[in-house]
C-alpha cells in the first residue's frame, strides 16, 4: 500500500465531505436541529476558547460516541440531524467527517480552517 502523508489524508478527506466556511456554519447554527461538535482536546478549548453552542466530543473517541449500539454513544451523534465537526484548522474535522459518513452518518460537515479562520472571520469566541 502506497504511504500517505497526514496533508494527503486530510487533502483526500477534503474532496470527498463537506467543507464550509465559519459564515456558512454561522448561518446554519441558527437553524434549528444543527449540531456543532468541537473535536478538539480540553487543554485547547481551556487555552482558545470555544465555538458558543458548541458540543464537546474529543476526537479521539469519536467512532465510539457516535455509534448507537455502543455504551460510549453521545445523543448529539444524531443521524437524523445536521452535524458540523471543528476542531482547530480543520485537519482533524476533515479526517472525523470521512470517518461519519463511512458510518452512515450522511449529513455531515465540517468548519474548513477551524476555530482559526472562525476567529480570522472576526466571529465570537467564549472563553471559560
Ligand atoms: O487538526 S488541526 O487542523 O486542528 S491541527
Amino acid at each position: 500500500m502506497k504511504q500517505k502523508t497526514a496533508t494527503e489524508l486530510v487533502q483526500e478527506a477534503k474532496q470527498q465531505i463537506e467543507n464550509l466556511t465559519p459564515l456558512q456554519v454561522k448561518k446554519e447554527l441558527e437553524k434549528d436541529g444543527t449540531v456543532l461538535i468541537d473535536i478538539r482536546e480540553s487543554e485547547e478549548l481551556k487555552q482558545n476558547g470555544k465555538i458558543p453552542g458548541s458540543v464537546h466530543a474529543p476526537r479521539g473517541m469519536i467512532e465510539f460516541y457516535a455509534d448507537p449500539s455502543l455504551p460510549y454513544h453521545k445523543p448529539e451523534f444524531d443521524k437524523t440531524k445536521r452535524i458540523i465537526l471543528q476542531c482547530a484548522s480543520g485537519g482533524r474535522s476533515a479526517l472525523a467527517s470521512q470517518t461519519l459518513k463511512q458510518m452512515g452518518y450522511e449529513n455531515v460537515a465540517h468548519l474548513d480552517g477551524g476555530l482559526n479562520a472562525w476567529k480570522d472571520a472576526g466571529l465570537f469566541i467564549e472563553r471559560e
